[in-house]
């Protein structure tokens, strides 16, 4: 982690064509399943960012062969399954990386340490450990479940689980331990969740039977499954692509195309809200690639009206909360963003850091137990703030995205974990024309 500044300065408009980096769910997913498969799979487009060389160092260590053979290519030679590590898992920042990691490794009979940076080892690890431990794992953990933890896994029974909250990493633990739990698992999710998972365990030659019924969404796993190798191409993720598009909305002049953004219905919940706002997205060139729908968004400088974001549209864009925030403080007009409390709970308390930093940056929030709410103006804010992020890479990203076209440079602090997830963030930027330097 560097402690260096990063500053956005406002400028020229921002212009050309650009490709985000794969999309950081599916992998997470990619390198798990090719471990947890028996025989090679082949990844193209892997985000290198590093949550996912965390998981990837995390595959190695359970068994499995992990090579790069070009950029975003890499191939795993999975065993059919893990076993004992010979050191602690360290997942760093990633709360997907080690939800999921957890599952996978819960259906064997071994004994696994995980741990993490200091903003994950704050974040709750019981929405997975209990479902898991109702399976049959044993584990030991500090207070109420945080990492580091040990996990004692293997002989696992079959569960039928009702998701307590919107997650998608609680789903695919359940899942993935399911794999190897006598009598398979079902999910019920009563809010629709990101369905990477089921579509990648599909894709490794599983069987996954969903059903939309009236409590929610039944997803289930019958037993006796075995993975095999796969080809996995990773599009464009959304989450990352979020920062773009909206300092090409908030830019005057602006016109930017972001090619093979992931268009998942389970994911473009931002994109959906921006339309409504009245920014100016379209989208092209529509195609199927590596099982997902995937397009080129073109975005152009747009007015934009404050709206309601229905809080049903929540787990399609909850990473996204943050840089809707930062379109919110260029609209006129009032944004609420409800029903999104798991926002607490990401690499930092999400909804406190934005109130702060929109706030350090003259915009007017309100902040609520579980939402929040924006008041533009309909002018660009003063920006000029100075924001600690808490390490966490969204917020870093949503603040520079606004000093890009604020009145006054914004500055945020920890800039190094913007590589977490996105590396190429700041380049990609600066060459549309963005004004994104140290110091
Ligand atoms: O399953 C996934 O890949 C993810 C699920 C979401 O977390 P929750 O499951 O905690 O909602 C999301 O915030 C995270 O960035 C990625
Ligand atoms: C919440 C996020 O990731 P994770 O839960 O994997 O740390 C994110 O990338 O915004």
């Amino acid at each position: 982690m560097t402690t260096a500044v990063l500053s956005a300065r406002p400028g020229a408009a921002l212009r050309g064509r650009i490709r985000v980096p794969g999309d950081k769910s599916i992998s997470h997913r990619a390198l798990i399943l090719g471990a947890l498969a028996t025989g090679r799979t082949t990844v193209s487009g892997l985000l290198e960012g590093e949550d996912i060389l965390a998981t990837g160092r995390a595959m190695q260590a359970f068994g499995a062969t992990v090579g790069r053979t070009g950029e975003g290519e890499w191939t795993i030679e999975g065993h059919g399954g893990f076993s004992t590590p010979a050191q602690v898992i360290d997942c760093g920042n990633a709360g997907t990386g080690v939800r999921l990691i957890m599952g996978a490794a819960a259906g064997f009979p071994i004994t696994a340490t995980f741990t993490g940076d200091a903003s994950l080892q704050k974040r709750p690890m019981g929405r997975v450990l209990e479902p898991l431990s109702e399976m049959g794992v044993r584990y030991e953990a500090r207070d109420g479940g945080r990492l580091p933890l040990t996990l004692h896994g293997g002989a696992l029974k079959g569960l039928t689980y009702v998701l307590p909250m919107a997650s998608a990493q609680v789903k695919s633990a359940v899942l993935l331990a399911g794999l190897n739990a006598e009598g398979g698992v079902t999910v019920i999710e009563p809010e629709a969740t990101r369905d990477h998972t089921e579509r990648m365990l599909r894709a490794f030659g599983a069987e996954v039977i969903v059903a939309d019924r009236e409590d929610g969404r039944h997803v289930r796993l019958p037993a006796g499954q075995a993975l095999t190798g796969t080809h996995v191409e990773v599009p464009g993720d959304p989450s990352s692509a979020a920062f773009p598009i909206v300092a090409g909305l908030i830019t005057p002049g602006s016109e930017i195309t972001i090619e093979g953004v992931m268009l998942n219905s389970s994911r473009t919940g931002l994109f959906e809200t921006l339309i409504e706002m009245g920014g100016d997205l379209t989208i092209t060139n529509q195609r199927e690639a590596g099982g997902e729908e995937v397009g080129d968004i073109v975005v152009r400088h747009s007015a934009l009206t404050g709206v309601v974001v229905p809080p049903e549209r929540a787990p399609s864009m909850i990473d996204e909360y943050p840089i809707l925030a930062v379109a919110a403080a260029f609209a006129t007009g009032e944004t609420v963003m409800r029903g999104v409390g798991e926002m607490r709970v990401k690499e930092s308390d999400r909804i406190a850091l934005m109130a702060a930093g929109l706030q350090a940056c003259g915009v007017e929030v309100v902040e609520e137990p579980e939402g929040f709410m924006v008041r533009g103006t309909g002018a660009a804010p003063r920006g000029g703030g100075m924001i600690t992020t808490h390490g966490d890479h969204r917020i870093a990203m949503s603040h520079l995205i606004l000093g890009l076209a604020a009145r006054e440079p914004v500055r945020v602090d920890e800039p190094g974990m913007i590589a977490t997830s996105f590396p190429t963030f700041a380049s990609l930027m600066r060459g549309l024309g963005g004004d994104i330097a140290e110091g």
